[in-house]
């Protein structure tokens, strides 16, 4: 099968001006992922685990290498690397998706809005992705009382939650997790294990770094675990 993604000597580092230090992040790392594969991420505090997503997201542009992401329907493949924002944006609409433990915090906008929001930018009605976000706030074990507030006054566990719910509700091709069950209670935990088997049975690829890896061993396909680099000072 075709890889979905091919990461080929990708490079991040960070330069600490006020310092005149280099952080690597990591160097020249490669690997791939196919649809349906899950990859664990691993490695000691500090190691970068968290910038390779977000360098994979986007977020942070590499220093060198290549992110290489085949797009479907047989119109080749994009460089996330060095791909125009704006193409980015449109993956991450459709077809990237980034879990994280924090909420991206939305002002007057209710719980089951923020997690009915991915299906109605697809299209879906509004009555039909609105009873799916209550599905899923309650798969998640969000309190019933709490679909009509905002999720800004909510706690740590329960903000994770709503993140949840909205960043899985729609399937995406690939979806990158960055300690999805931080904050969450046994119960959740086992939700989101079921809803990330059921994505995995359906073609999602996945990379993601876990507080208890062993929440996840069932889908675990490849470990990738990164090393420790020196630091260097600014040439
Ligand atoms: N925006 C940034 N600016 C400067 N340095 C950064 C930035 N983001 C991360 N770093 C540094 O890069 C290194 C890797 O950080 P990262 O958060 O990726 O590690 P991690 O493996 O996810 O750690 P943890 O297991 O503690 O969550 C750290 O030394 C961190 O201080």
């Amino acid at each position: 099968m075709e890889n979905l993604l091919t990461v080929d000597r990708l490079t991040k580092a960070f330069e600490i001006h006020h310092l005149g230090h280099i952080i690597p992040a990591f160097a020249t790392l490669s690997f791939s992922v196919a649809p349906g594969e899950f990859l664990l991420l691993s490695g000691p505090n500090g190691v970068g685990k968290s910038t390779l997503l977000r360098t994979l997201y986007r977020t942070y542009r590499p220093v060198s290498g290549h992110v290489w992401y085949t797009l479907p329907r047989g119109q080749g493949r994009i460089d996330l690397a060095r791909a125009a924002d704006i193409d980015i944006a449109l993956l991450r609409r459709r077809e990237i998706g980034f879990v994280t433990q924090f909420l991206t915090a939305r002002p007057r906008v209710s719980a089951e809005d923020v997690v009915a929001e991915p299906l109605l930018q697809a299209g879906t009605p509004l009555q039909e992705a609105r009873e799916e976000a209550r599905h899923w706030l309650e798969t998640f074990g969000v309190k019933r009382d709490l679909w009509a507030a905002y999720p800004m006054t909510f706690s740590g566990g329960e903000q994770q939650k709503v993140n949840l719910a909205r960043a899985l509700i729609r399937p995406q091709r690939l979806v990158l997790l960055d300690e999805p069950t931080a904050s969450l209670d046994a119960q959740a935990r086992g939700a989101l294990v079921a809803r990330l088997a059921d994505l995995k049975a359906g073609g999602v690829a996945m990379i993601g770094v876990f507080h208890h890896p062993g929440d996840v061993e069932t889908l675990v396909d490849r470990e990738i675990r990164l090393q420790p680099m020196e630091m260097a000072n600014v040439a």
